[in-house]
């Protein structure tokens, strides 16, 4: 990987072998050996490494205080200190001022070559998962405009700013973490982390160390999530998974605002938002004995529903359109128009699975039919059978097939059913039913009437 490097060293002996190793792996290379000499090389172009010399002697600004003024100007430009014997402590303060790593003199090429190299891929890996995030347009906007997104909207307005922790409450796929980011993001904690624990995909003897972390147990060391988030928020997904030795520990945490290490003594205080969520029906566990009713009311300070999809099926075309732009945008692939029929269908659906499945279709559809003529809208025999099977499948409900039906009775047989799956589609609204099939809503109503439905 050929990239362009900047050496600054006062010693133009050290600067020239620098560069020379690096000149000979194909790197693009140059030299300042001064502060100054650096700062208008970078200001003519910045480069893709610096290679910064601690000791800067007869410079404007020692290697530290450069280190903060190109930090200052270029945050994420990659800097590897070089360290004299007895400056390794300083190399190593460089590191908490957002070096990326320190070498020490003398050093053998190959560990210069290894060290400039992995810099400047940590660094490209950086980039490319900014640029990949921007392409995939994520963003923790809710889409939709039926009353129950709006309602959720403003909830979520309401009580971002504030510190009271929040239970989500909603079905599985329902978007729960998303409002909980979009919750973050809104609120006075949103430069601080988004921490993310799921409850139900971790095993119990794991939970305690992912939320606590270790201290220097055996060869394992890790910060927990309840650290990773400080400052910022904590997102507990499907909490009714958590094992009941859990459930008293996080209910310490909550009283005392601070815990132990697994296996550790100190106590580690920390400031964290915790947001909880949950697909289960809490109250009939807590009867039960299998949730602690104390940790429920702590953690449902302020409990908001996310309605399942079948409530705003109304939001189901801006949301198909959402998801094709983005999985267009992700996958690379040709936008393309879905028919009113497959649309028809996919409102009609009642999705078991809400968000997540109504999602995985439209990229399953969009996959399926990449090779086909881009013009031509997707239409409704595409989607898998389960999806389809909403449309009304004559006879459903008589045993009889219909062509042992006489045809009055077959016609009412398929008026019932028609109309039962658009009134679904529509979520019940018998006008804006009307409105789409072409009757008037007085007469659709005598239709039903007659009908018996
Ligand atoms: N209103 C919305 N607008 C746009 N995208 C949404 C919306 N709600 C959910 N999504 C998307 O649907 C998918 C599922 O949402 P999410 O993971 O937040 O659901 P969840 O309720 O947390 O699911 P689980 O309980 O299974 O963890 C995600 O890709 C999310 O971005």
């Amino acid at each position: 990987m050929a990239s362009d490097i900047l050496v600054i060293d006062d010693e133009e002996d050290i600067r020239e072998l620098v560069a020379g190793i690096l000149s000979d792996e194909g790197h693009e290379t140059r030299t300042a050996g001064d502060s100054d000499g650096a700062l208008a090389a970078i200001a003519e172009r910045v480069p893709r490494l610096l290679l910064l010399d601690i000791w800067l002697q007869g410079s404007t600004l020692d290697g530290l205080a450069l280190l903060d003024k190109v930090k200052e100007i270029h945050p994420d430009l990659p800097v590897v200190m070089i360290s004299g014997h007895g400056t390794i402590e300083t190399a190593v303060a460089a590191i908490k001022r957002g070096a990326y790593d320190f070498i020490e003199k003398p050093f053998k090429a190959d560990r210069l070559i290894l060290i400039c190299e992995r810099a400047l891929e940590t660094s490209k890996l950086k980039r490319e998962v900014l640029d990949l995030k921007k392409r995939s347009g994520e963003s923790f906007d809710l889409v939709g405009n039926s009353p129950a997104i709006n309602h959720l909207r403003q909830a979520i307005e309401r009580i971002a700013p504030s510190n009271s922790r929040i239970m989500l409450i909603g079905p599985s796929g329902s978007g729960k973490e998303l409002a909980a980011r979009a919750i973050h993001a809104v609120s006075n904690r949103s430069t601080g982390p988004f921490v993310s624990v799921n409850a139900a995909s971790i095993t119990p003897e794991r939970m305690e160390i992912e939320l606590f972390g270790t201290e220097s147990n055996g060869s394992e060391r890790k910060v927990g999530a309840l650290e990773e988030a400080h400052r910022g928020t904590l997102y507990l997904d499907e909490v009714a998974d958590m094992p009941s030795e859990t459930q008293a520990k996080i209910l310490r945490v909550l009283v005392d605002q601070q815990f132990e290490r697994v296996g550790g003594t100190k106590r580690v205080k920390v400031d964290v938002r915790i947001i909880s969520s949950t697909a289960r029906n809490l109250e009939a566990m807590i009867a039960d004995g299998r949730f602690r009713e104390d940790l429920y009311h702590r953690l449902a300070v302020v409990p908001v529903a996310v309605p399942p999809l079948s409530e705003r099926r109304e939001d189901i075309p801006v949301l198909v359109e959402h998801f094709m732009q983005q999985i267009v945008t992700q996958v690379g692939i040709k936008p393309r128009r879905l028919g009113d029929d497959a649309l028809a269908v996919l409102q009609a659906h009642d999705w078991p699975g809400n968000i997540r499945q109504l999602r995985n279709n439209v990229e399953r559809l969009l996959i399926l039919t990449r090779g086909d003529d881009g013009d031509a809208p997707i239409t409704a025999d595409l989607l898998p059978a389960e999806i389809g099977d909403v449309m009304p499948r004559v006879p459903t409900q008589s045993d009889q097939h219909i062509m042992a039906l006489p045809l009055r009775e077959a016609r009412e047989l398929f008026e019932k059913e028609y109309l039962l799956a658009q009134i679904n589609r529509f979520g019940g609204n018998i006008s804006r039913t009307a409105e789409f099939i072409g009757m008037e809503r007085s007469a659709l109503h005598r239709k039903l009437k007659s009908l018996g439905v």
